[in-house]
């Protein structure tokens, strides 16, 4: 049997009010919990809470991926057009390589449950061996959001090297065509 070093995944909360503690993080718990779910192997979650800055926004996404060594970060919030909306910039910005099919995916499952997800910019990135998705900001949105991409995420993660990551398959089966 092979045992799996944990994957440490970074959760970046990207919202003015939440960073500020005018009301209480509901997206990175949310992440937490359903990551919680899906994933079956050793994982470790490295969390951070921030403004719509799009410097730092950028900043740490780079630290997570560079310094804290996570191969996945999922981000929640800052998605949509409003001017403080910067995230999927932020995403570019240090980004080597786009992975636009994340967005276009998140953004049709979620069409099925709100007309207003059209709004959305979301997208996906690599930066070195890191895989960075974002999600909106409504809490509601993670669970949806997550279940339609999760799938096509370990093997995403083994192309890039980010470390190797099991599903529980009753709540979402992981497909690598190689296997
Ligand atoms: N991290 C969060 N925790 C709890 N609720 C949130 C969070 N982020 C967003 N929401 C809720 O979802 C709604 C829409 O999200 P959106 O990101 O557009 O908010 P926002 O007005 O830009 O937030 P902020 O001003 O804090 O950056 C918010 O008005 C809020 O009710
Ligand atoms: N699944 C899902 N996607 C969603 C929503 C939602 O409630 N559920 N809200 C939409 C709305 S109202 C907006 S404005 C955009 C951008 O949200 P953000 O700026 O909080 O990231 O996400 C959209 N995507």
């Amino acid at each position: 049997m092979t045992t799996l070093s944990p994957v440490r995944i970074g959760i970046v909360t990207v919202s003015d009010r939440a960073s500020r503690g005018i009301y209480e993080d509901k997206g990175g718990p949310a992440i937490l919990e359903e990551l919680t779910r899906i994933i079956a192997s050793p994982w470790e979650p490295v969390p951070r809470v921030i403004p719509d800055e799009l410097d730092v926004i950028a900043a740490t996404l780079t630290e997570l991926c560079d310094e804290a060594g996570c191969g996945l970060v999922v981000t929640t919030g800052g998605t949509g057009p409003a001017p403080r909306d910067v995230t999927p910039e932020a995403t570019e910005q240090v980004c080597r390589k786009m992975m636009p099919g994340f967005g276009e995916l998140m953004r049709s499952v979620s069409l099925t449950v709100v007309p207003t997800a059209i709004l959305s910019r979301q997208t996906a990135g690599i930066r070195g061996s890191s895989l960075i998705v974002n999600l909106p900001g409504k809490p509601s949105a993670i669970h949806d959001c997550l279940m339609a991409v999760f799938p096509a995420i370990p093997y995403c993660l083994d192309l890039i090297g980010a470390g190797r990551i099991e599903t529980d398959p009753a709540v979402c089966r992981a497909f690598r065509p190689k296997s």
